[in-house]
């Protein structure tokens, strides 16, 4: 099977080599496409890979039939519309540590431009000026630098700004006093850094709360003569707000490397002397563009070859170590879904994964999505993957318990027992994975049993009396259905009881008909893995 991948924004050559390389993708490098011509290409496409210039809209993933995986090569995802790749099963994946370096270098290029005049008195000297007055500059050494999120590039614009010998005092609502102590920097509130440093720059993501984090509040607890720096994404400081800001002289002024709506080409606040500016170069190196093209082609093969991604955004990161745990119980957690949505014809109301024994010790989320999505799987076939299994369960107003309890592993080395709720009752089986031989049930219900997830299973509720077995195998044998294997179990003498037969093919609706018909059969239940 040939995968096709969309590159849909110029990316180095050299990194996409992983991908160009492996005989099963076939890579198109389309990179000037309209949102129309997106739309009416998109659909062919398995993968699609962008930088910050493409929009990945709910329309564009509403038309991508067949996509399985976004890759962004940057850390800024919000080009992406992540709820509907989510929402439609498709993983977005990012390449976050290949341009930490770069940007933060561009950030501290951008600060040193700013305050010494740089590009300005570039451009008057090309207009043949020689005025050194006019861009008298400040120095940074014994300033204070204030940094607005403290994460991978604002660690390192720290350090470099402690290069060049600056206070640096950050705000993060992540950051703990020893995190700060071990980066060498001051930290306090927001407001603690608005109201203290001479320059300020900002490196959070643009999420709803922090969409105009800096605003015009902010700029009025400033210090007059502050300048002001961002690096990170245009929308975080209110544009508005910084140029009134700049006007009113209370602004030095800004170095911005981004802007709310990109391309700004006729953006007002490059209309002002004060602001030095760059068309979104923070990542623009050599380096850069190879290291985040590498990661994100790496992720996106890796992923494409049934493994996990490395630099999921829309699904739980896990680390290789406990993703080597964790693999073996997706199989269980996916065949126990399977299996008990076949126990029900009515709607699952609630559903409660309890994990006992050793798998207590793992984050288990990723276990129970694979679980839900073998439960949904009946209803909305491969509709449903483990990135929107636990959105679609709550599209359904399915709520959803999960609890670990070490020692109820009823001595099995682990044990996931998961249960339903519907209008009928509740439902319940479990299984564990049995040291080198993989994943088995062990309960229906009450009953205990031992079978292997796989085949075609007939799951038949009688009531324990003699004679109904023979009954049950001639009737398949009439059928010709044969056994190959058989499980027995009973509550108690004469009461209710269980088998559950392997079959040699799927049993057809004329001779589940016929085992309901024979008068100790309560339910039959067919399972086909
Ligand atoms: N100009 C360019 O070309 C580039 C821009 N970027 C942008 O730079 C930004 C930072 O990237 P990274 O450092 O890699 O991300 P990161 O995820 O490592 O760091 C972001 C930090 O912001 C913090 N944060 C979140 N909300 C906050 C709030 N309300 N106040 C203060 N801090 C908050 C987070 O706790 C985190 O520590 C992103 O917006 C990214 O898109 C990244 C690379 C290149
Ligand atoms: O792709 C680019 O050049 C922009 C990089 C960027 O903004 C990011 O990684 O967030």
């Amino acid at each position: 099977m040939t995968f096709r991948i969309l590159v849909a924004d110029p990316l180095s050559e050299e990194g996409i080599k992983p991908l160009k390389c492996n005989p099963k993708m076939d890579v198109t490098m389309q990179t000037s496409l309209s949102p129309e011509e997106l739309l009416e290409e998109i659909p062919k496409y398995d993968a699609l890979i962008v930088r910050s210039q493409t929009t990945v809209t709910r329309k564009v993933i509403e038309h991508a039939k067949k996509l399985k995986i976004i890759g962004r090569a940057g850390v800024g995802t919000d080009n992406i519309d992540i709820d509907a790749a989510t929402e439609h099963g498709i993983v977005v994946v990012n390449a976050p540590n290949g341009n930490t370096n770069s940007a933060a270098e561009h950030a501290m290029a951008m600060l040193m431009s700013l305050s010494r005049n740089i590009p300005q008195a570039y451009y008057s000297l090309k207009q043949r000026q020689w005025d050194r007055k006019k861009f008298i500059g400040t120095e940074l050494k014994g300033k204070k630098l204030g940094i607005v999120g403290l994460g991978r590039i604002g660690t390192e614009v720290a350090y470099r700004a402690k290069g060049q010998r600056m206070k640096v005092i950050a705000y993060d609502p992540f950051l703990t006093e020893e995190k700060a102590e071990k980066i060498g920097v001051g930290y306090g509130t927001l407001e603690d850094v608005l109201r203290s440093a001479d320059f300020i720059t900002v490196h959070t993501p643009l999420l709803k709360n922090t969409r105009h984090l800096i605003n015009a509040d902010s700029f009025a607890i400033m210090k007059t003569g502050v300048h002001i720096i961002n690096c990170a994404r245009g929308g975080i400081i209110d544009e508005e707000a910084l140029y009134d800001a700049i006007v009113a002289k209370k602004v030095a002024g800004a170095a911005l490397d981004v802007f709310e709506n990109e391309p700004a080409i006729d953006n007002k606040l490059l209309t002002l002397p004060e602001v030095v500016a760059t068309p979104h170069l923070g990542a623009s190196t050599v380096e850069a563009q190879e290291n985040v093209a590498i990661d994100v082609s790496h992720d996106i093969a890796r992923f494409l070859n049934g493994a996990v991604a490395e630099n999921p955004v829309n699904l739980p990161a896990i680390s290789n170590e406990h993703m080597g745990k964790l693999k073996p119980y997706f199989t269980l957690a996916e065949k126990l879904g399977e299996f008990l949505s076949y126990l029900t014809d009515d709607a699952i109301e609630e559903i409660t994964l309890n994990y006992a024994g050793d798998i207590t010790e793992y984050e288990v989320t990723p276990v129970s999505r694979i679980a839900i999505k073998g439960l949904l799987k009946k209803h909305l076939g491969t509709h449903v993957n483990e990135v929107n299994a636990l959105y679609l369960a709550e599209k359904k107003d399915i709520t959803i318990h999960e609890n670990k309890t070490k020692s109820a592993a009823e001595g099995f080395t682990n044990l996931l027992r998961l249960e339903i709720k519907t209008a009928e009752g509740k439902f319940c089986a479990a299984g564990t994975l049995l040291n080198g031989l993989g994943p088995r049930i062990v309960h229906v219900g009450e009953f205990h049993v031992d079978v292997t997830p796989e085949g075609h299973i007939v799951l038949i509720h009688h009531r324990d009396q003699p004679g109904v077995i023979g009954k049950m195998g001639n009737l398949l044998g009439k059928h010709h259905i044969n056994i190959a294997t058989m499980q027995v179990d009973r509550s108690d003498a004469g009461g209710n009881a269980i088998m559950m037969l392997k079959v040699d093919r799927h049993l057809k609706q004329e001779s589940i008909d016929a085992l309901k018909a024979l008068p100790e059969i309560q339910d039959v239940r067919t399972i086909d893995f």
